[in-house]
């Protein structure tokens, strides 16, 4: 399809799954509702028994009346005919009520399993997977697959229709049976025409849709950095390419929908005409009655309508398919940080030791780099032979030029990522055997620009230990900084934080984090320190809610703050992922090395004596 497809690619975990296999798995998902779909397969059955029963019924009744035109007999007609319909329509509507709930379930469940999937993944899967295109899958594409469900239902009602009424046809003409049997290859290689060109537009749409939904949520969720860059315009432009793929492609899929009708409604049209003609002569012969000749043209629309919905059916069969297989992909996506183990540290001390650990963000899903990949370029190890041990209780700072490797010691610790060589130990236990529920629930993390949830500030605190009473949650916010910033709050802990915190100021909700954090009492805190500068009053509100978060925890601060180094234990500083320098603020200083200059360059503008100086100038 050429231009159509580009950068449409699929994306990375994606994969082809046989047809037996994908029926395999949608069975299992039906299997809960095996009974339901036992009524549905009888009720079906009876409905187009009834729907077979009534021309029949009005094709002998016309022969008998023809013979003998009897008034009551013809009530007598009408009134069975009113029974059928009545009937029928009570066997299709539980049909169709039944697979609905059964479909709505199944779609439920799938939509469970997906999310499962998603929140389950790694770090590294989000780094590569816009989040639009995730959420494309599991809500569009499971919606998509069960309307294929629903229809295919229908199908299997109009095949069962289709086998009983040739069935009767045959022995009423079967001669006319037969041609109109012949008739039936020429729309199913009509369908199967339609089928390759559908699945791949479909496959194109849904594509190209979660291209735009990913492009506009990416949009707006840096539209404050686009504002201030003016770059209003610019996004828009980059828009426009995106939306008029979109559109090219939602044409094409529409154009190839509706040329399917047409031709069909076509081919119908000639298969009419020569069973008039043949059944008009049969009956001219006597071979047939009139009520039988009636009952192959009452029949044709009959037979017609099915023949061209299974062929419809197959394109949206596809779409369906292509949907399920994409919702699938989506929960079977290999992990990449796989535990071997699940040890549980009862009390953890907080021990942690790098030993010649090698990581790179490059590393292809569920594959150990072996052999030649073990060569891959120098620039794409972020950290290569590296070793470092942090004792319980230790405040280690991490600093670095930008890119030198800090918050990915922070996220190996975290166990966010998989790391290719050597090993990490938490208090002597492999991090790959631990149990990482365990262990993560004694891990806090306190992000650059921490995270808030559309709730009060005593839900987003309670986030951090969700079983906390209210008194606890109080007791620990009261905690941090004095309790003074709860003040501030015009509704007290009962504030809503707004979207992100949007409601809040950048170090209400620093204080915030790290009140989730002190309410989770973690043994090892991971704190990457916001870079941009804040007023005096907030830093030592902040740095009085940190006294509090790393006391008696071992913590690992990538530190941007000069009053954090100076306090750390110890300080490692990092370039292109290895450690050129470590000891204290004073020896480090002393040193006059890498951590000189970097003071001279970055930290020394925090101190007071810096800012003292320059507002002397
Ligand atoms: N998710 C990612 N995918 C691919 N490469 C990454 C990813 N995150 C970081 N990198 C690369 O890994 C290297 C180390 O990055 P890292 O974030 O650990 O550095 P840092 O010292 O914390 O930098 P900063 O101070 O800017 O946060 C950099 O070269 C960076 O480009």
């Amino acid at each position: 399809m050429g231009f159509l497809m580009d950068g449409l690619d699929p994306e990375e975990y994606d994969r082809a799954y046989t047809d037996r296999q994908l029926v395999a798995r949608i069975v299992r998902y039906f299997r809960p509702q095996a009974r339901k779909m036992a009524i549905v397969a009888g009720a079906t059955v009876l409905a187009s028994l009834v729907d077979t029963a009534v021309p029949i019924l009005i094709a002998r009744s016309l022969d008998r009346l023809q013979a003998n035109p009897v008034l009551s007999s013809l009530a007598g007609l009408a009134a069975l005919i009113s029974l059928l319909s009545a009937t029928s329509w009570v066997f299709n509507a539980t049909r169709r009520w039944l697979s609905t709930e059964a479909v709505a379930d199944v779609v439920l469940h799938m939509r469970e399993d997906a999310f499962d999937a998603v929140t389950a993944r790694d770090l590294s899967f989000y780094d590569q997977f816009p989040s639009g295109k995730i959420v494309s899958r599991v809500n569009s594409d499971t919606q998509a697959f069960s309307q294929v469900i629903t229809l295919s239902m229908d199908l299997l009602g109009q095949i069962l229709l289709i086998i009983l009424l040739i069935s009767y046809l045959s022995f009423v003409s079967l001669r006319l049976t037969l041609i109109l049997l012949g008739l039936a290859p020429l729309i199913v290689v009509a369908a199967l025409a339609f089928r390759a060109m559908a699945r791949r537009t479909i496959t194109a749409s849904r594509r190209v849709n979660a291209t735009v939904s990913s492009h506009i949520q990416e949009t707006i969720s840096g539209i404050g950095v686009a504002k201030t860059f003016r770059r209003e315009r610019a996004i828009y432009e980059e828009f426009l390419p995106v939306n008029e793929q979109s559109f090219q492609v939602t044409r094409r899929t529409r154009f190839v929908f509706s040329s399917i009708f047409p031709v069909l409604n076509m081919l119908a049209g000639i298969a009419t005409a020569l069973l008039v003609y043949f059944g008009g002569l049969t009956v001219q012969a006597g071979a047939l009655t009139a009520g039988g000749w009636f009952l192959f043209i009452q029949g044709l629309q009959m037979f017609w309508f099915p023949l061209t919905s299974i062929a419809s059916f197959w394109s949206q069969f596809q779409i369906g398919l292509a949907a399920g297989e994409r919702v699938f992909a989506l929960i079977d996506a290999e992990a990449r940080v796989v535990q071997t183990g699940a040890e549980v540290i009862e009390q953890p001390r907080g021990d942690i030791l790098f030993e010649d650990v090698g990581f790179t963000y490059k590393q292809p899903a569920g594959d150990e780099l072996t052999g030649a990949d073990r060569e891959l370029p120098t620039a794409n190890w972020v950290l290569r032979a590296f070793n470092l041990h942090i004792s319980p209780g230790e405040t280690l700072a991490l600093v670095g030029h930008t890119g030198s490797g800090k918050s990915s010691i922070g996220k190996l610790i975290a166990r966010f990522y998989e790391f290719q060589e050597g090993r990490i130990l938490i208090d002597g236990h492999d991090i790959r055997a631990l149990d990482l529920g365990a262990y993560r629930a004694r891990l806090g993390i306190v992000t650059q620009t921490p995270f808030l949830f559309d709730g009060t500030v005593m839900e987003n605190i309670r986030y951090g230990r969700p079983d906390a009473s209210d008194a606890e949650v109080e007791q620990v916010a009261r905690h941090v900084g004095g309790g003074d910033w709860i003040m501030s709050l015009p509704r007290g802990l009962a504030t809503e934080a707004g979207e992100r915190g949007a409601n809040l100021s950048m170090g209400q909700r620093q204080i915030v984090a790290l009140a989730r954090v002190l309410l989770q009492d973690p043994a090892i805190v991971i704190l990457d320190e916001a870079t941009a500068s804040i007023d005096p009053l907030t830093e030592t509100l902040i740095q009085e809610g940190l006294d509090e978060v790393l006391a008696g925890r071992t913590a690992i601060v990538i530190a941007h703050r000069l009053s954090t180094v100076r306090t750390a234990d110890r300080i490692v500083v990092l370039r292109q992922g290895e450690i050129i320098e470590q000891g204290d603020h004073e020896m480090l200083l002393a040193r006059g090395g890498h951590y000189a200059e970097l003071y001279n360059t970055y930290f020394r503008h925090q101190s007071l004596e810096y800012i003292e100086g320059v507002a002397a100038l």
